[in-house]
């Protein structure tokens, strides 16, 4: 093939295996074999070992990073990563409810609600529609900076489906309840400590310093917030989650939208038992004000956001019990 053709060629497959990848890891609704994907992915690197000049940090060829950082950098995180205030019980919902109306006097309050992935916060930033940066939320003003680590996880677009200016986007890395037993049942094999639980198990693989041991730890993300934003400005947290999806990215499908604390209390304790058929570990659920107008409204405390409040599940049940881990 001629240097063009090489080029049309190698940008071709990226769409094919952007796409391929987001359909396998984003959606779990793949398209094709993964010996077909692999077949794909080696032709790319194979054009882009011959042609180097053409490659590209977003290429799915660069997920894998070669180097061995020695430390992480500190990053600054461009708009601060809050931490939550906890409900543990129906008491404490109602209690942060007539909160939020005292301080919203005479209108409608609506809650969205999402479950409480248990791993570890992660901020990303894109640039236009490319991923330049991979955070840990760290003590929220800046985190550890795990660029590379965040790249092995596919469940994070390299490329988002429309570029936009620019986006800062949190959410949650985790690592599933069957990769977690698997992981464990190899350390125990060659005599290595086990982790306590998934939250623990993710945390560790994504402090790695080499990039190859993150890349095999099989790790996906759930993303539900935005920090700095240029060129989008959602009305309500339901919208936002609804355009997270859309980008590419993976965003947790349970999640209502109520208006009023005794549905919300009933929608939370109904996840008490289901949350053992998950195939990743939550430990209660996030309420939040569903209008970002009146989350501007509400503020912050010093640590946590007045607009939402972290519901946990009851004490005897909270903690990650690893029978429950083993999967059913
Ligand atoms: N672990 C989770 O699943 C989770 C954590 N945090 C949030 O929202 C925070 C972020 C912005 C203020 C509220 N949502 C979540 N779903």
């Amino acid at each position: 093939m001629d240097k063009e053709a090489v080029k049309k060629r190698i940008e071709e497959l990226r769409a094919l295996l952007h796409y391929h990848n987001y359909r396998y890891y984003v959606l779990d609704q793949p398209e094709i074999s993964d010996a077909e994907y692999d077949r794909m992915l080696r032709e790319l690197i194979s054009l882009e070992q011959q042609y180097p000049e053409f490659i590209t940090p977003d290429s799915p060829s660069q997920r894998v990073g070669g180097e061995v950082a020695k430390e992480f950098r500190e990053v600054a995180h461009l708009k601060p990563m809050y931490s939550l205030d906890n409900a543990f019980g129906p008491e404490d919902l109602k209690e942060f409810d007539r909160r939020v109306r005292s301080l919203l006097p005479g209108q409608e309050v609506e809650y969205e609600v999402e479950l409480k992935i248990d791993g570890l916060a992660i901020s990303l930033v894109y640039e236009n529609g490319v991923l330049v940066r991979g955070a840990t939320r760290g003590n929220g003003t800046t985190g550890e900076d795990i660029t590379a680590n965040v790249k092995t996880i596919k469940a994070i677009p390299l490329k988002l489906r429309n570029p936009i200016p620019l986006l800062e986007v949190r959410g949650e890395a985790y690592m599933p309840k069957e990769s977690f037993a698997r992981l464990n049942e190899q350390r125990e094999e060659r005599g290595e400590p086990l982790f306590a639980n998934p939250r623990n198990a993710a945390a560790g693989s994504l402090r790695q310093l080499d990039p190859k041991v993150t890349a095999e730890r099989d790790l996906s993300a759930f993303m539900y917030a935005i920090g700095e934003v240029q060129g989008y400005e959602p009305k309500t947290q339901a919208e936002l989650m609804e355009w997270l999806s859309e980008l590419g990215f993976k965003v947790n499908p349970y999640r209502e939208v109520f208006n009023n604390i005794d549905d919300v209390i009933n929608y939370c304790q109904s996840w008490h038992e289901k949350r053992f058929s998950l195939p990743y570990v939550i430990d209660g659920l996030v309420i939040k004000v569903n209008s970002l107008a009146q989350q501007e409204a509400l503020g912050f405390t010093a640590k946590s956001p007045r607009w939402a409040i972290a519901y946990k599940f009851p004490a005897e049940i909270a903690e990650t019990r690893l029978k429950d881990i083993i999967v059913r």
